[in-house]
């Protein structure tokens, strides 16, 4: 048996000499075809079987070249020699990689392959529109051939999806703004993007636990998806309406969504977009596994364009006779009273729910505002937002999770008098997250005046309710007395009046009588 591989050995180092030999001496046709034969007569002795990923095919970036080198990057041990480091643009994590020419065994459901990193001078410079790198670089996958079919079926598709993990995870999430309007970059793109860095978690997010609970669990079920969709036959996109107060947390909530699922953040200025389809453009524009957001959607366009509109009527809901198509050709900006925004709403109902949302797939609409009663109802039938959250001021629940995120406060630090207090009077003051967020950030070098301070501010605006809320009763009461004596005004005119206009009538016709008598 020793003989055997001895003998094996020498023949491969033969051929490899041989291999080399031609490289040299014969002209290149010549030296291909040999090489062929050769390659040949290696491959009946080897029990290996190769793949070459080289790093740009044609003139194309090959993919997946970048996927293996990412994949291979979380397999590298740091124990390694010597490795190479990578920052890509717009990522805060250092990756790892092979050097050149080094190597590195993976395993993959039980079957071990090797990677090799290979890289050549590129000769001759062959003609090509784009400059290519001096040096060709390539992976080369050695499997056994009997693990040939087990391993590429799944191990590539695998590869590809651990680096979109990676890549994920690795690279800095991005704002885009329109607010170019809508002006291209020399890349074509209508978006500007910062690295986004808001630090706002679910963790952070005071709320109500058992709301924020249900809200993570719908997106992680809408993250993971995608088989659900395709089955139903509905496009892999979810809207959400965050409606309520200012400073409850609204933009707060939309930051915490894009770090839980790692997406991108597009903040639409609406005011920016002039036209239909200038709207659909920059959606066709965004990625896959993003959010885009329209903040404060009751001041960004003008929604109650559509009754000033000769066809859509005053039924808010008449969605008959071609509503939408009246609303199409009547934007406010076509009659000048938007200042030439002709953005409408049937326009923005498109851009989420039309035929071009799907363009993409994996989004996230989000849609905020402080007055819900003045959208319109097109906007909140059930399937166009699918969630509408409603972000209230601070509860107990939401106060505690304030308190252990500026004063570090657990559930048992605060004394139970204490906390007994807030509990009872919170509901009552009304003061919103961003209220009380205020008052601890002020104090919070120093705890204690900080809860008291807060106990305090919680006691005065549960007063001021109060008294308002008392105030307010007698002012709704007075008014409600004005209305009843103004309509019981009204309804003494009503019963008077035609006493009144037959008064009036009689004397015309007396006047015509007289006159017919005269002649
Ligand atoms: N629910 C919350 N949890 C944690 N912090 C909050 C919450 N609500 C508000 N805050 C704090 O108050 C500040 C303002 O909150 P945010 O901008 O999210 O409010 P908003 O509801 O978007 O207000 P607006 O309607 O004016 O846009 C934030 O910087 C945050 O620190
Ligand atoms: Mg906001």
């Amino acid at each position: 048996m020793k003989e055997y591989w001895a003998s094996l050995a020498s023949i491969l180092g033969v051929l490899a000499f041989c291999q080399s030999l031609l490289q040299v001496i014969f002209p290149p046709e010549l030296r291909f075809a040999s090489l062929k034969l050769l390659n040949r007569i290696f491959n009946m002795f080897t029990s290996y079987c190769y793949f070459d990923i080289t790093e740009i095919d044609g003139v194309n970036t090959n993919e997946l070249y970048n996927a293996v080198q990412l994949y291979l990057s979380s397999s590298v041990s740091i124990s390694g020699s010597r490795l190479s480091l990578t920052r890509a643009l717009n990522s805060s994590a250092i990756t790892f990689g092979l050097t050149n020419n080094d190597s590195i065994f993976d395993t993959f459901n039980g079957v071990t392959v090797l990677w090799e990193h290979v890289v050549t001078q590129r000769q001759a410079q062959t003609f090509s529109w784009r400059p290519l790198p001096d040096e060709k670089r390539g992976f080369t996958l050695r499997i056994k051939k009997k693990d040939k079919n087990l391993i590429l079926d799944s191990y590539l598709d695998y590869i590809m999806e651990r680096a979109n993990d990676i890549r994920r995870r690795n690279q800095d999430r991005l704002l885009y703004t329109n607010s170019r309007g809508g002006s291209l970059d020399s890349r074509g793109h209508p978006w500007e993007s910062v690295p986004f860095k808001h630090p706002s978690t679910f963790e952070t997010l005071a709320m109500d636990p058992v709301k924020k609970g249900e809200i993570m669990e719908d997106l992680k079920d809408f993250a993971n998806g995608q088989s659900f969709y395709q089955k139903t036959g509905r496009a892999w996109k979810r809207g959400y309406l965050l409606y309520g107060p200012p400073g409850t947390g609204k933009s707060s909530m939309i930051a915490a969504m894009a770090n839980y699922l790692g997406y991108d953040i597009y903040d639409l200025e609406l005011t920016e977009v002039h036209t239909n389809s200038e709207l659909r453009k920059l959606l066709m524009k965004t990625s896959s596994k993003s959010i885009i957001v329209i903040e404060d959607i009751d001041c960004s366009i003008n929604l109650s364009n559509r009754k000033k509109s000769g066809g859509g009527g005053a039924n808010p809901m008449g969605r008959g006779g071609g509503y939408y198509d009246t609303e199409m050709r009547s934007g406010s900006g076509s009659n000048g009273e938007d200042g030439g925004n002709s953005i409408t709403l049937s326009g923005l109902l498109n851009f989420t729910d039309g035929l071009w949302s799907c363009c993409g797939s994996e989004r996230i609409f989000v849609f905020t505002t402080n007055h819900i009663d003045k959208l319109d109802p097109a906007l909140l039938r059930s399937g166009r937002m699918d969630m509408h959250i409603f972000m209230s001021y601070c509860s107990f629940p939401a106060l505690k999770i304030l308190l252990k995120n500026y004063l570090g406060y657990e559930e048992g630090d605060l004394e139970a008098a204490v906390l007994k207090q807030m509990e009872e009077i919170v509901g009552k003051a009304q003061m919103t997250p961003a209220d009380i967020s205020e008052v601890l950030i002020k104090n919070r070098r120093y705890k204690h005046k900080a809860v008291s301070e807060l106990l305090e501010a919680l006691k005065g605006r549960a007063e001021r309710n109060l008294k308002n809320g008392g105030v307010r009763e007698k002012i709704n009461l007075m008014n409600n007395l004005e209305l009843e004596s103004e309509e019981e005004e009204q309804e003494k005119r009503a019963l008077e009046s035609p006493l009144e206009g037959s008064d009036v009538e009689d004397s015309c016709q007396k006047d015509e009588d007289e006159e017919e008598e005269k002649k």
